[in-house]
C-alpha cells in the first residue's frame, strides 16, 4: 500500500482478514460468496497481484474506471491507501452479490454486526446523563452533547475488529474549537446544519442526540444528515441505520426517548432530512465535491464531518506536517467545516508544535490507537 508509515498495510493484512471472518460467521453465505471474499483478501494483500476493474454489471463502473485510471493494472501495494480501501469495499459488495439480481441484492453484509451493537442492553443506561442536562448552562450542555458525538466515533466496528481500547473520557483534546463553534451557531438567526455522518450504532445515537439539541435550542433551523448510499467501511451509516437508531432511541425512557419523538416530528415536517449522495462512497477528497453537493454544503451554516475517514478526505490523506494550519488544509472545502474526529490513522493537521512533539514522546501510537480526539473548525461568516 502506498502509505509511508505502513499503517495501511496493517489494515489490509490484519483488519480485513478479521472482517471477512466475521462476515462469513454472521451471514449464511454460500461457497461462491465465501471464495470470492477470500480471493479478494488474498489479492488485495498480495505484493504482486494487480487491481482489476469492477465487474461489467457493477453500478458506477464507468465512474470507477475514471477514478482508477492510474491504478487499475498496478499492484495493490502501489495504490494510495484511501483509494485502495474505498475500492476494497466496492469489491467486497460484488463478492457477496450486493449488486447482482438475486436473493442477496441490496442486503447489507454488515447488518448483523450493526444490529448486535444496537441490541446492547447497556445503551440505554449510557444515555442516562441526558437527564438533568437541562440544568446545565447552555454552552456547557452544548459541549457535553458535542463531546458525546465526538467520542461516539471511538465505537466504530471496523476499528474494534483489532482493538478495543480508546480514549478515557476527560483526556484533553489535541485541538479544541468547540468554543468558537458555540459562538458561531449562536451568532445569527439559525441556519441549516449538515452532518456528514460516520458510523451507525452508538456513534449515530450520540449524533442524533446532538442534532435534537441543535434543533430544540434553535441553534439550527434544520438539519441534513448525509449517509452512505451503500454499506461501506463496515459500520458506516446508511439510511436504514438512521431509522434503526431512531427506533432504538424511541425505546429509551427519559430525555433520550423524548428526543426520538422530536426527531420524528422534525423529519415529518422536513426539518430533518437524510440524503445518500454517491460521492460519499467515492475515493475522492472533499475538495473535489460535485457541483450540486458543493452548493448544498456551501449554503449551510455549518458542516459537521464525523470521524476518521471523513477527516482524511477533508484535509487530504497525506503525510502533512502536524502543524499545517487546518484552514489551509480545508481551503478547497465549501461552507464552514468542523471535524469531530478520534484519531485512527496517521494523518493530522492543525496542531501546535509542542502538542505533536509531546505526544510523540509520551504515546508513540497516538495517531492511530484511538486514544486521542480533536474538534477543528474553519468557521466562515
Ligand atoms: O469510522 P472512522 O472513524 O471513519 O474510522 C475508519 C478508519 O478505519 C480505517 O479503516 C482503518 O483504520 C481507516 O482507514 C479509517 O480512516
Amino acid at each position: 500500500m502506498a502509505d509511508p508509515g505502513g499503517f495501511g498495510r496493517g489494515v489490509f493484512h490484519e483488519r480485513h482478514p478479521a472482517l471477512v471472518e466475521r462476515l462469513c460467521e454472521s451471514n449464511p453465505y454460500g461457497p461462491g460468496q465465501r471464495s470470492g471474499l477470500r480471493e479478494l483478501l488474498a489479492e488485495s494483500a498480495s505484493d504482486t497481484a494487480v487491481v482489476r476493474p469492477p465487474e461489467e454489471t457493477t453500478p458506477g463502473r464507468e465512474q470507477w474506471l475514471g477514478w482508477g485510471r492510474e491504478y487499475f493494472g498496478r499492484p495493490w501495494r502501489d495504490v494510495p491507501f484511501l483509494w485502495a480501501e474505498s475500492y476494497f469495499y466496492l469489491r467486497l459488495l460484488e463478492c457477496v452479490g450486493y449488486f447482482a439480481p438475486g436473493p442477496w441484492q441490496g442486503v447489507d453484509p454488515f447488518a448483523p454486526m450493526k444490529a448486535a451493537e444496537l441490541a446492547d442492553p447497556a445503551l440505554e443506561a449510557d444515555t442516562a446523563w441526558l437527564d438533568g442536562l437541562d440544568r446545565s448552562a447552555p454552552a456547557e450542555a452544548f459541549r457535553t452533547l458535542l463531546l458525546a458525538s465526538l467520542y461516539g466515533n471511538r465505537a466504530d466496528l471496523g476499528f474494534r475488529l483489532v482493538r478495543d481500547e480508546g480514549a478515557e473520557d476527560g483526556v484533553p483534546l489535541l485541538a479544541d474549537d468547540s468554543g468558537a463553534l458555540w459562538r458561531h451557531l449562536g451568532g445569527r438567526s439559525p441556519g441549516e446544519v449538515h452532518v456528514i455522518l460516520d458510523n451507525a450504532g452508538r456513534e449515530l445515537l450520540a449524533d442524533l442526540l446532538l442534532v435534537d439539541h441543535l434543533l430544540l435550542t434553535r441553534r439550527a433551523s434544520s438539519v441534513f444528515l448525509h449517509v452512505k448510499p451503500r454499506p461501506y467501511f463496515v459500520s458506516d451509516a446508511v439510511t436504514t441505520d438512521v431509522r434503526d437508531c431512531l427506533v432504538r432511541l424511541s425505546s429509551f425512557g427519559g430525555e433520550a426517548g423524548k428526543a426520538a419523538g422530536r426527531l420524528r416530528e422534525a423529519a415529518a415536517h422536513g426539518r430533518l432530512r437524510v440524503g445518500g449522495h454517491e460521492f460519499f462512497c467515492s475515493p475522492l477528497g472533499f475538495g473535489e465535491l460535485p457541483a450540486g453537493l458543493r452548493a448544498q454544503l456551501g449554503a449551510a451554516r455549518l458542516c459537521v464531518f464525523k470521524g476518521d475517514l471523513n477527516y482524511r478526505r477533508l484535509v487530504g490523506d497525506r503525510a502533512w506536517p502536524a502543524t499545517r494550519p487546518f484552514a489551509d488544509a480545508v481551503a478547497g472545502v465549501p461552507g464552514s467545516p468542523v471535524a469531530l474526529r478520534t484519531l485512527k490513522s496517521d494523518v493530522v493537521v492543525g496542531l501546535r508544535r509542542k502538542t505533536a512533539e509531546r505526544m510523540d514522546v509520551i504515546r508513540p501510537g497516538w495517531r492511530t490507537d484511538g486514544s486521542q480526539a480533536l474538534v477543528q473548525a474553519r468557521l466562515d461568516g
